[in-house]
């Protein structure tokens, strides 16, 4: 698990480092700088460039983004490499230690140009604007990343994508499109986040001696899971049983729509849950026995009115996990299942799907499950328009600052959030990850469904909301990457993530 933080926490970690630790800012410049200008030299290396021949253009702004592209081009020079510096911005306006650093280029006769022509350089190296950057780019500042983003050079950006938001990922107005991105000490939110991890592409995340005690200080409060993470998998015992593993109802499946619970109890079964039954109209039991013997099923009539109570009670008490939504529809009935699991359930709940729609298109089912949530209970898995008719936001607006928006909702409501998009946002409320794992194959239809039951079956297992919601989604990714051949994203369908996780739960 890695920390993300803001622009305002990073410029807090330098702070701390530099003033009460009291390293050098030239100390950690010259480490950042270094760490670009070896990413550059290993480029050439595997291209198999010749050192001379390679022109390398540096751009540069007047903060410290600069700074650090001026001493790029000068350790480039001193290896051998023809790299020169277009500085942008006036020179008097620059910060203490980009002057510096301009006044042993020029000691060192590294050329410094004020204009140039883009095309005859290979390798151009943004350090325009870092985590300083504080409004839309525009005149010479924008002309020259549209330059940038028009040649064919190998681009490789300081830091951050000049013009991407450090916070939230978003274009200031225009970003130059990066190859490769080096950023120093930890990754920037806003480069994890769409459209700034585009922009970003390929991230190093260069050690340049930022203490452990300075990331400490500022409290991270966004993290991202890695491989390593696996860890999180719920232990499983060689002398077990299954009662063990858990018990999770599936209330979901109206006539014709038997897929979803379907996959979410196949999920909830491969991903380690001993027990899984399936609450469901009678239409799908032939079908749900045929495609999922190993499922239990608790069937009722719609026609049976609305009389459905005694039944759910007595599957409530049997289950120590409650999934209601997947393929539930709306309709009378629907509304009476979700009313009898607000106001009866006392174990762990996901309200997905249809579940949420109700919630959103019922004000008294909502003041219901505020009366009766007293936190740590409920797991809410919206994507983005669910979220939408939830809150009543609009999606710009959630979309406009992804993960403040996701932990203000999940702190409000007291629930563990899972914000469902291409960058999952999962939070309790008082933290939040950002999944990086999946691809966009998982755009098909019953990919949620299958990410309820791993979060059901995590649960089932004892992890704890945050822990399965976040490791859920996570898994959910990695076995969707596993099930892409030769980079094709295409034909993904849901039932394939689900073969995936046989592979990816290992520990
Ligand atoms: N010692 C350290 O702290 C270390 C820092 N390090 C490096 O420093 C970087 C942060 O440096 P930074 O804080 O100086 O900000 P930076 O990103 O260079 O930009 C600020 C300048 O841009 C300007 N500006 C902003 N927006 C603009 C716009 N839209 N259009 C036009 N101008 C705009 C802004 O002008 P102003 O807003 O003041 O008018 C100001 O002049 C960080 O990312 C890392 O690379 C590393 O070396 C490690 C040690
Ligand atoms: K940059």
């Amino acid at each position: 698990m890695k920390p993300l933080v803001t622009k305002n926490e990073m410029k807090r970690v330098d702070g701390y480092s530099i003033e009460t630790i009291g390293i050098p800012s030239a100390v950690l410049m010259e480490k950042a700088a270094m760490s670009v200008a070896e990413a550059v030299r290993d480029y050439c290396l595997r291209k198999e460039y010749s050192y001379p021949q390679q022109k390398i253009l540096v751009v540069c702004g007047t903060g410290n983004n600069g700074g650090d592209g001026v001493a790029v081009a000068r350790i480039l020079n001193e290896w051998g490499f023809l790299a020169s510096v277009l500085l942008l911005g006036e020179e008097t306006k620059a910060t203490e230690e980009t002057k510096h650093q301009l006044s042993i280029a020029r000691r060192l006769e590294v050329e410094i140009q004020h204009e140039t022509d883009f095309n005859e350089y290979t390798i151009i190296v943004d350090a325009i604007f870092g985590i300083g950057l504080s409004r839309e780019i525009t005149g010479n500042y924008r002309e020259v990343i549209e330059k940038i983003n028009q040649t064919k050079s190998w681009v490789c950006s300081v830091d951050i994508p000049s013009g991407i938001h450090a916070d939230t990922g978003t274009v200031m107005g225009v970003a130059v499109k990066a190859d490769l991105t080096v950023t120093f000490g930890i990754k920037k939110i806003g480069m994890v986040l769409y459209p700034g991890c585009d922009y970003a592409n390929r991230v190093i995340v260069a050690d340049i001696g930022f203490p452990k005690k300075a990331v400490e200080s500022v409290c991270p409060k966004v993290f991202y899971l890695e491989p390593e993470d696996k860890k999180m998998l719920p232990e499983r015992k060689k002398d077990s049983n299954k009662g063990m593993y858990g018990r999770v109802l599936i209330i979901g499946g109206s006539k014709d729509m038997s897929g979803a619970c379907y996959l979410s109890a196949k999920a909830a079964y491969r991903t380690g849950a001993g027990l899984v039954k399936i609450m469901t109209e009678e239409t799908n039991r032939i079908i749900l026995q045929t495609q999922l013997p190993e499922a239990l099923l608790a069937t009722y009539k719609i026609e049976d009115g609305l009389d459905l109570k005694e039944t759910v009670l007595k599957e409530l008490n049997w289950a120590t996990v409650i999934v209601i939504g997947p393929g539930l529809g709306t309709k009378k009935h629907a509304e009476e299942l979700l009313k009898t699991v607000l106001e009866y359930a006392l174990v762990p709940v996901i309200i997905d799907a249809d579940a949420i729609n109700l919630l959103a298109q019922n004000q008294y089912l909502k003041e219901l499950f505020q009366s009766k949530n007293r936190g740590e209970q409920f797991i809410f898995t919206p994507h983005l328009k669910e979220m939408s008719r939830l809150s009543g936001d609009s999606i710009d607006k959630i979309k406009a600052n992804l993960v403040s928006y996701g932990m203000e909702y999940a702190k409000k409501e007291k629930i563990c959030l899972v914000l469902k998009d291409a960058r999952t946002i999962i939070s309790d409320g008082v933290v939040a990850y950002i999944n990086c794992s999946g691809n966009n194959g998982m755009s098909t239809g019953g990919s949620g469904d299958v990410l309820t039951g791993i979060i059901a079956g995590l649960l089932a297992q004892k992890a704890t909301l945050l822990e399965a919601g976040a490791f859920g989604v996570y898994l959910h990714g990695l076995a969707a990457d596993r099930e892409i051949l030769e980079g094709n994203t295409y034909s993904l369908i849901a039932s394939d993530i689900i073969k995936g996780l046989k592979k990816e739960i290992t520990k």
